[in-house]
């Protein structure tokens, strides 16, 4: 992957406008929303067993967000999934919280393990746990660094055959023939919750047009999310900052900024 092709890749992504389906935490729902059409891209919140079917029919890639998890909602991802493979629709899988509880790893385990067009996107503490390796993880915050969760995110992409993206003050994005790391971000977007959903919520976006790497929704986040942090002036206005700076990103932006190298 290039610079150029990232920056094509943002342009396809704004012709085509693929709809994004999320069943995604309540905390998110808005952030997430706002981001993928701030990007260009058309989201639906969506949870129902009843009308799942119908939109994986027709729906670019599933984001499946285990944020504010139930047992409930634990049967309508699972059959979302099972639907998206049918139609084989790109997953994202977003493991929040992964490592704090044993309901949000075995889930999470069980999605992985269901999904067959995926890409897992976390923080890494959750990449570190999803991988049954000793993460510092408590809450849906990172306690670990993400160069720390590396060789967890290379087992993930043996284990289930996925693509993965750990994200964190420099983001890495493993598949099976390459690692590639993105040094841009802002070190105040932890401080805003739902950056990293939005980041996988991105991935999903991406997915529908065929960047199924996660590599460009990473690059894209982590330039406007730099552009953001610049101006904000802390965390109230940095969620705004960033929906316009995903709105505003220009192809001389994207490469003057981006901070990518091949490991
Ligand atoms: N210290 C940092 N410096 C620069 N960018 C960062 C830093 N930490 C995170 N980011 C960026 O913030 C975004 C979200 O990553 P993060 O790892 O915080 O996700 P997360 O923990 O899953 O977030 P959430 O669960 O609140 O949505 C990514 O684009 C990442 O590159
Ligand atoms: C704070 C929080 N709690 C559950 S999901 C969520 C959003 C960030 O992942
Ligand atoms: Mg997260």
């Amino acid at each position: 992957m290039t610079p150029e092709l990232i920056a094509q890749a943002l342009k396809s992504l704004r012709q085509q406008k693929p709809l994004v389906v999320n069943i995604t935490n309540y905390v998110v729902m808005n952030n997430t929303a706002n981001a993928l059409l701030a990007v260009g891209a058309s989201p639906i919140m969506a949870h129902s067993r009843e009308e799942m079917a119908d939109m994986m029919s027709f729906a670019g890639a599933l984001v499946i967000n285990i944020g504010t998890l139930d047992k409930v909602w634990v049967e309508r991802m699972a059959f979302a999934i099972e639907q998206a493979n049918a139609n084989q629709t790109p997953i994202v899988l977003d493991p929040v919280g992964c490592g704090a509880t044993t309901f949000r790893t075995e889930t999470s385990r069980r999605f992985a393990a269901l999904a067959k067009r995926l890409i897992i996107r976390g923080n890494a503490s959750e990449i570190i746990a999803l991988a049954g390796e000793k993460s510092q993880g408590k809450g849906v915050d990172a306690q670990d660094s993400s160069q720390a969760a590396l060789s967890a995110a290379k087992a993930l992409v043996d284990e289930y055959q996925a693509n993965v993206v750990v994200s964190g003050e420099v983001d890495y994005i493993v598949t099976k023939d390459s690692v590639f790391s993105l040094s841009n971000g802002h070190s105040m977007m932890p401080q805003v919750t739902g950056t990293g959903c939005s980041l996988s919520a991105l991935t999903g976006a991406f997915a529908a047009i065929g960047e199924t790497t996660g590599l460009v929704a990473a690059a894209v986040m982590g330039v406007a999310g730099e552009i953001a942090g610049q101006e904000a002036k802390g965390p109230g206005s940095l969620q705004t900052a960033l929906l316009d700076a995903l709105f505003a990103l220009d192809d001389d932006t994207l490469l003057a900024r981006l901070k990518l190298a091949q490991l």
